[in-house]
């Protein structure tokens, strides 16, 4: 198998292929001829083209299928129905295959994952083609009282029915190998109970790469009967913008201090933020965490709106006391509900798939443009005179780009 994840196949096939899960009408019409015999895995709009060249992802899933070896069916078969089972186990192992850089086990992953999506599908026709599970996005700085309030939230939660799952962004993790979440014990009590699943963040890769395995992994949670599922990050870098791409409801947790705190807290993220929750509203720290909902409140209102439906509100809780937690649930139930009767949680959703394909597809291009062996030969020489002045780095680029086109 050549270069990493499903880019072996896409080579093999000479062209890209993707799931349509909402056909037009018209582009219905016209893939008439192209249903397969599998309703949920349909192929559009570009079908007519990728008809012509036989180009499905099922052509391309059966590719690897047909390469499966009886030892990687009985693994797949086995993770698939466990999970889709609702067992604890085989998700964590499902997880532990998207996580792998092993690109065998990538491609067993993709295969995996498919299955998984046409059985969320599946729920999801069951339900009225209503989401089968509320994703929600939670950051804050360091100390803010994350896991603290996800762990009062949770076992309320599952304390009523819910099934919540905890998956965690780490960006500390990328960069140093150590990890400003994963290091103490967190969220002790929900981490025992029988109807929570708590992931914390691969420990190695990119953010790029850890935001893939948390996609992934949200899907494989739905999968397995988790109708909540929570992706925590730290306000650190890149990885709360990546957070507030793959969730229904993205949450700012804020402290109640003020000045160089929440110096961290960046504008855009504000921005983001459908909701914005003080902690440790509770003892001496009531006063300030007024005084910060106030300020917020009027931020909020001087922002750009991010929904046509919903404003962003400002409420206070204490994870200690409890106060404020099953309010601000019932909050969070009437953003899903109004997003979904509008239907902007539809649209955002689809808008995270576009935003998620493209930044697979850089990721991916640019690293295959890095290795090729003309862009290598030439890359060092490039750089030398471009650092010296001698060209400019708009010259260089279009050298580079021609001797990699020149020789695909
Ligand atoms: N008074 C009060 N303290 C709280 C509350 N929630 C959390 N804390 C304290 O705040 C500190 C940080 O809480 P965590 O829940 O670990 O915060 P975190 O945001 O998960 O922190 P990181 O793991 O560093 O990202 C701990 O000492 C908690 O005991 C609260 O509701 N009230």
């Amino acid at each position: 198998m050549g270069p990493a994840g499903l880019l072996p196949v896409l080579h093999r096939l000479k062209t890209l292929s993707f799931k349509c899960t909402s056909l037009s009408a018209a582009a219905a019409a016209k893939c008439s001829s192209f249903q397969m015999s599998r309703a949920d895995l349909w192929v559009g709009p570009t079908c007519t083209l990728l008809h012509r060249r036989n180009i499905t992802v099922e052509t391309a899933l059966s590719h690897h299928g047909s390469e499966l070896t009886d030892r990687e069916k009985r693994l797949l078969d086995r993770l698939y129905n466990g999970l889709v089972g609702g067992q604890r186990a085989s998700l964590a192992e499902s997880i532990t295959l998207v996580e792998t850089q092993h690109p065998r086990k990538k491609e067993l992953a993709q295969v995996l994952l498919q299955r998984v999506l046409a059985f969320r599908q599946q729920l999801e026709r069951q339900n009225g083609g209503k989401p089968v599970a509320f994703r929600v996005g939670l950051s804050g700085p360091p100390g803010a009282g994350k896991s603290s309030f996800i762990e009062v939230l949770g076992k309320m939660l599952t304390g009523k029915g819910h099934r919540v799952s905890v998956l965690a962004v780490d960006p500390s993790s990328c960069t140093t190998g150590g990890s400003l979440m994963g290091d103490k014990t967190r969220m002790t009590e929900l981490s025992r109970d029988m109807s929570a699943f708590i992931r914390p963040s691969p420990t190695s890769g990119t953010l790029g790469g850890v935001t893939r395995t948390t996609n992934e992994s949200i899907v494989l949670c739905e999968g397995a009967g988790y109708d909540v599922v929570l992706v925590e990050t730290v306000g650190v870098g890149q990885s709360e913008f990546a957070v507030a791409d793959m969730v229904d409801l993205f949450v700012l947790l804020i402290p109640p201090a003020g000045g160089d705190e929440l110096q961290g807290i960046k504008r855009g993220i504000i921005e983001k933020a459908d909701l914005v929750v003080v902690t440790k509203s509770d003892g001496d720290l009531v006063v300030p965490a007024r005084k910060i909902q106030a300020e917020y409140t009027s931020a909020l209102k001087l922002l750009r709106k991010k929904s046509k439906t919903w404003k962003p509100k400002v409420v206070r809780v204490s994870s200690q006391t409890g106060e404020g937690v099953p309010e601000l649930w019932e909050v969070m139930l009437q953003f899903r509900d109004s997003m979904l009767a509008c239907g902007e949680l539809q649209v955002r959703r689809r808008e995270q798939q576009k935003v998620w394909l493209w930044s697979l597809i850089q990721e991916n291009a640019l690293q295959h443009f890095r290795e090729h062996p003309a862009v290598q030969a030439g890359l060092p020489e490039m750089e030398r005179r471009v650092t010296q002045g001698d060209i400019s780095p708009g010259l260089a680029a279009d050298l580079l780009l021609r001797a990699f086109r020149s020789s695909q």
